[in-house]
């Protein structure tokens, strides 16, 4: 029985390295084969959400005092989808499963038919399918045999240290720069750091995913995140001036809050608006732990589209944007995590699941960053909703980003604004973008989308996809033009997963403002308004990167009549007519489809 014991021991540890180390660690031996333990529990993780509903729908935990939630998903993994089944001559776990056999059979294929699974060949290979976008060693071989890497991205907290001083702390003194990704994986010594392009992510570099970082001293101080490249890329993009003011405007947990934090730096000003509470609480810690409470604000339980006049975010005159989308471009690493496993409940009854239940359980699963306060930075990325891509949930969520844009360009002083998802689906990327660029705000206010040559990710040579922009209403010449300004990032490309960013500025009379070149139409705007960045903008710009619980909110209304909460006595512009149909549309679609969006 001690291979179900020290698999649920290892997964009830703290995660802070990989399953593999934790494994293979000669100071701690287990009794079990190494690779015995690694495969059951990859495995049992792979299954977890049908292994869940399987010992809930059965009921075996109201009945087996002696099981455990962890114990009854590793034991039914093994009866359910192991040849010889449970691993282990005799024992009262087994027996307590065995008890139950011809239910958790039962319930297990009526569960694989709900999935739409014939047999369990078919449910296994979609599962696989599913689960096969990279393997621990960071090295994943695709389907066509290409072999790509990933490694553990490291983003130097500027607002505390410097990348020459991260080098040479304790933790990186003894690593070597090397040329290319493969050498850090295929060479022997894999205690080499990687330093890119260090033009395209200053700042920033990458190690082996085997170096645990989160129990060095470095990463607790707050001096090193860790963060993927990708989810560097849109204030890279942004390229706030120091001492400017930024929107960060759906930012928890915060890792591009605190690098807009660094870039802005201490005369700069960054109002981070989180609708969340929950999430607004990690985004401030994380905020604390970066050393940005000065720089940073944070506007908790706020919706970003309440945001109007008279509110001093209202003034800002960046914006980043990036907002829940399906997070199809999220590599999948083993995560162990205790806190996202889909355990099952013990006070389920049998035969009687609860769909309410399970969605509950499913959103507290996908918002567990709060639990491991060290962890948080490395679930930045992972605000996955579900793994829902359907037409119908895409549209949804694509309505939602496209309502977030829209609100933004009616900041009066904004320069430019990034939006940014970590999809890789068009519906949510480049069909946003048309979407946008149709608007009557975008046109009534000259927001377009930057050329690549004037965008400091413009040696990046993946762009936008220009077949997916047929919807915008302007001449194929622009179209591509509007592409190659768009950034994304392939899964396969070892930053860190999919990812899409686009930066839009204000276009007056066919030139790009690029914020300090403010035309005729900015000069207009800027009258009235002495932002309180002011001429500190004119300065250099040296350098110095789950599920919410959405589904139990009030929709998100946009282009909101009424002003913000904190605003001040000044009244809006009345929205045109055409505005108004338009926000009529989208907060009913909202209705409607809001089942599916985060
Ligand atoms: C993809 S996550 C943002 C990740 C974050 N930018 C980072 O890098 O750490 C999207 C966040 O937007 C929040 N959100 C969604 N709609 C919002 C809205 N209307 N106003 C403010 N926040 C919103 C969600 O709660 C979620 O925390």
């Amino acid at each position: 029985m001690s291979l179900y014991l020290e698999a649920a021991t290892i997964l009830e540890s703290p995660q802070t390295t990989s399953l593999k180390a934790v494994i293979y660690n000669p100071s701690k031996p287990f009794k079990s084969p190494q690779p015995k333990l690694y495969a059951l529990i990859v495995e049992t993780l792979k299954f977890q959400d049908i292994l869940k509903e399987v010992v809930e729908n059965a009921g075996i935990l109201k009945l087996e005092r002696k099981l455990t939630p962890l114990l009854s998903i590793l034991l039914t993994h093994d009866l359910l989808f192991t040849k010889s089944g449970i691993a282990t001559s005799s024992g009262p776990l087994k027996d307590a499963v065995l008890r139950h056999k011809a239910r958790l059979n039962a319930e297990f294929t009526r569960a694989r038919l709900r999935r739409g699974h014939g047999d369990v060949k078919s449910l296994v290979e979609a599962v696989n399918a599913e689960h096969s976008r990279e393997s621990e060693d960071g090295v994943t071989k695709t389907p066509t045999g290409l072999t790509t890497f990933n490694p553990r991205w490291i983003r130097v907290n500027a607002l505390k240290t410097t990348l020459k001083e991260s080098l040479s702390s304790q933790m990186f003194s003894a690593f070597q720069e090397v040329g290319g990704m493969s050498d850090m994986f295929f060479s022997e010594v894999v205690r080499k750091y990687y330093y890119p392009k260090a033009e395209l992510l200053p700042d920033i570099f990458a190690i082996h995913p085997s170096h645990d970082v989160t129990s060095n001293e470095l990463y607790k101080s707050g001096e090193i995140i860790l963060q993927s490249a990708s989810s560097c890329l849109p204030a890279i993009m942004l390229n706030p001036p120091k001492g400017s003011t930024v929107v960060d405007g759906c930012a928890a947990p915060g890792n591009k809050t605190t690098h807009l934090a660094a870039l802005v730096g201490s005369n700069g000003k960054v109002f981070a608006v989180e609708r969340d509470r929950r999430r607004a609480e990690i985004l401030e810690r994380m905020v604390a732990k970066a050393g940005a409470e000065k720089i940073v604000t944070t506007l908790k339980a706020t919706d970003f589209t309440t945001i109007t006049e008279g509110h001093t975010a209202w003034k800002a005159s960046y914006l980043l944007l990036d907002p829940s989308c399906s997070g199809s471009g999220i590599l999948q690493r083993v995560d162990w995590d205790i806190s996202k496993l889909n355990l099952p409940s013990s006070n389920v009854a049998p035969s009687q699941p609860s769909k309410k239940k399970r969605k509950r359980d499913d959103s507290s699963q996908k918002c567990s960053v709060s639990q491991h306060g060290e962890q948080e930075t490395q679930h930045v990325d992972e605000e996955v909703q579900d793994s829902d891509t359907s037409k119908e949930r895409l549209q949804s969520l694509s309505d939602f980003q496209v309502a977030i844009i829209l609100h933004a360009f009616s900041f009066p002083n904004a320069k430019r604004i990034t939006y940014s998802t970590c999809s890789i689906h068009a519906e949510e990327n480049e069909h946003v973008v048309a979407r946008v660029l149709n608007s009557e705000i975008a046109k009534e206010r000259g927001w377009g989308v930057q050329s690549r040559e004037d965008n400091p990710l413009s040696t990046w040579h993946r762009r936008g996809l220009v077949g997916e922009l047929s919807e915008l209403q302007v001449s194929p010449k622009e179209q591509q033009r509007i592409a190659d300004g768009c950034v994304r990032v392939s899964r396969t490309d070892g930053l860190g997963g999919g990812f899409f960013v686009v930066c839009f500025t204000r276009q007056v009379d066919g030139e790009d403002q690029l914020g300090e070149d403010i035309g005729t139409l900015g000069v207009a705007l800027a009258r009235g308004n002495q932002g309180p960045e002011g001429s500190k903008e004119d300065g250099d710009q040296e350098w110095n990167g789950f599920s919410d619980e959405e589904s139990n909110e009030a929709a998100p209304t946009i282009d909101t009549a009424d002003d913000g909460p904190q605003s001040g006595k000044r009244k809006r512009r009345k929205p045109s007519k055409d505005q108004q149909a338009r926000t009529e549309k989208i907060n009913k679609r909202f209705q409607k489809g809001r089942k599916g969006w985060s």
